[in-house]
């Protein structure tokens, strides 16, 4: 008799069979699902990708709309898994802790082949073997006396470098008094970010200001060619990333639009291997040819290059625990840490900004600081020792952070089944912590609302655990976080030393857009001028 059903069944018939018993196992398997939360209703291979679209371009706005319809713990379906979305530091106990090893993204073939990052790098890699690994290189290359000095020495270098440039097209008596010296704040400091991180990392200089002066200027600024392709290698990846995780690869692999724009970023990504392997090749070559005795340069290639070899001051000859890494492990790791640097620290650059003009009272205390450390002096370079006393202007960053954080989302995903928000989580869970919210919370944060730097210059304060996650928690904590606290002070300081910067428009909300890694600056127009510190001083 059942068989006598599918006698007269044509192909259209059986497909609709298939799609109506795959969408009632799918809701079968939904309405059954362990521990079930409030969340944005899912459908089939898609999830909740129709509601996320609604948002694109400002999924910190679909965040946030969910945090106040379903509350501080939901559940959303990101490329059809489940995603459960933490909004309690009370929840984070378990999933930030030192001890747990959790990944960052589900263990998805597809996307880290995609990507060609498996079992590579930090933020992508799954193997908890090759990422410590790898995290013991990054960490050595980046945290050590020699990068801090070398930050602070490039950080004077490019700022002087940038100087050069607004002084032609902005600073000159003639501009100023015609008020046209407006200049777009988000757009320099992107290139200054990518220029200084370039520098750190590779040693190569990229030339993206020079690039992006000679768009604005007739007098050109002049580099060497294959520089300016390194600046522009890197550059669209980092910004178009987020196909990846936000669409699905049945999505990405058939419909035009969104393959030839996922076609699009792994071409680049393509570009920016070659370039690197060139890069990392040459590097070698060149501490080949340096004889023992001689200094080596202070960037992070050349540490990660050098690391468990003759050239090491630490070098112990002890087999494969200590082997040194391979040209597309120290790669992936360049490749991160670039991705990770230049946006991050040049978009935070610009809500320092904002929030200073915004605040004239936090603007006094700051250049009140700043007088006091270089006592009218506005050309010496920034040391290491203002950077450790410039404390109101490290609690201005803080500040930002907290209340508008540049990374708005965390993730962790659990390999083995573990407790988490007081539930049971069986293996294969993957989590959204939502640092935005949880910085903002009037439970652990006085007017949360309100920027409020002082609350960072309270003798011995301490915000209470998990509440501030600037640069994450647990044993995934953010490694470039000296890097970027060096960048973020030492240039705050610079900029607000010698000039006065005014919002354009004082009225319009900060344009911004976000995807899941990143809140980005879409434009900061400002008005700059020398600043006058004392009366009748010369500029
Ligand atoms: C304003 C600047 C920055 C902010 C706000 C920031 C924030 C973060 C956050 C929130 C995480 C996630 C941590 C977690 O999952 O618990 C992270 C991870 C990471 N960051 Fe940063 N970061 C910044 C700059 C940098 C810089 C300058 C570098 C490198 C040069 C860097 C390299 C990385 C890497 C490699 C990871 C992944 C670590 C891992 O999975 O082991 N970041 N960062």
């Amino acid at each position: 008799m059942i068989f006598g059903l599918f006698e007269n069944f044509g192909i259209y018939d059986c497909v609709l069979f298939l799609t109506l018993t795959y969408v009632a196992y799918y809701y079968y398997k939904y309405f059954t699902r362990e521990n079930p939360l409030p969340g944005p209703f899912p459908f089939p291979l898609v999830g909740n990708f129709p509601q996320i679209l609604w948002f694109i371009g400002n999924i910190e706005m679909f965040f946030n709309c969910c945090y106040k319809k379903y509350g501080d713990i939901y559940e959303i379906y990101t490329i059809n898994i489940r995603t459960i979305v933490l909004c309690q530091r009370k929840y984070l106990d378990n999933i930030l802790s030192k001890n747990t090893h959790e990944m960052k993204i589900p263990k998805c073939k597809i996307l880290t082949k995609e990507l060609g990052s498996e079992g590579k790098g930090l933020t992508l890699n799954n193997d908890y073997k090759s990422w410590m690994f790898n995290r013991h290189f990054f960490n050595q290359a980046i945290l050590s006396p020699k990068f801090t000095n070398e930050a602070i020495e490039q950080t004077n270098k490019l700022f002087n470098e940038l100087e050069s440039y607004w002084s032609k097209l902005f600073l000159k008596e003639e501009i100023i008094k015609e008020n046209k010296n407006i200049l777009n704040f988000s757009e320099w400091f992107q290139y200054y970010t990518n220029d200084i991180t370039i520098k750190l990392l590779s040693g190569k200089r990229s030339y993206s200001m020079a690039t992006y002066f000679n768009t604005l200027s007739d007098e050109k600024a002049d580099y060497p060619e294959d520089a300016v392709k390194l600046s522009q290698t890197f550059h669209k990846p980092i910004t178009e990333y987020s196909i990846f995780f936000v669409v699905p690869p049945f999505i990405r692999h058939n419909i035009p639009f969104f393959k030839n724009k996922a076609n699009s970023i792994l071409q680049t990504l393509d570009n920016v291997n070659q370039t690197l392997d060139a890069i990392i090749k040459s590097r070698r070559q060149e501490i080949e040819d340096t004889s023992l005795n001689e200094p080596l340069q202070n960037d992070m290639l050349t540490s990660m290059i050098i690391k468990n070899t003759l050239r090491d001051n630490n070098y112990i000859e002890t087999g494969e625990a200590m082997r040194s890494l391979t040209d597309a492990e120290i790669r992936a790791n360049m490749q991160e840490a670039i991705n990770s640097a230049a946006l991050k620290i040049g978009n935070m650059l610009s809500f320092i900004v904002y929030y200073i003009a915004h605040n004239p009272d936090v603007k006094k205390k700051l250049l009140e600081e700043i007088d006091s450390i270089f006592q009218g002096d506005k050309i010496r370079p920034i040391t290491k020792d203002d950077f450790y006393s410039l404390s109101y202007c490290e609690a201005i960053v803080k500040e930002v952070a907290r209340i508008f954080p540049v990374t708005h989302l965390i993730t962790r995903y659990i390999d083995n089944p573990s407790e988490t928000a007081e539930y049971h989580w069986p293996a294969g869970t993957l989590f959204v912590i939502n640092s935005k919210v949880i910085q903002n919370n009037d439970d652990d944060w006085e007017e949360p609302n309100k920027f409020n730097p002082d609350r960072w210059m309270v003798e011995n304060f301490e915000p209470n655990k998990n509440s501030f996650l600037m640069f994450g928690g647990g044993s995934r904590f953010c490694p470039g976080r000296k890097l970027s606290m060096i960048e973020l002070v030492c240039l705050t300081a610079l900029i607000f030393r010698k000039y006065e910067v005014d919002l354009v428009d004082m009225n319009a909300p900060i344009k911004v857009t976000s995807d899941p890694g990143l809140v980005r600056c879409l434009s900061l127009l400002v008005e700059i001028r020398p600043r006058n510190c004392y009366v009748g001083a010369d500029y």
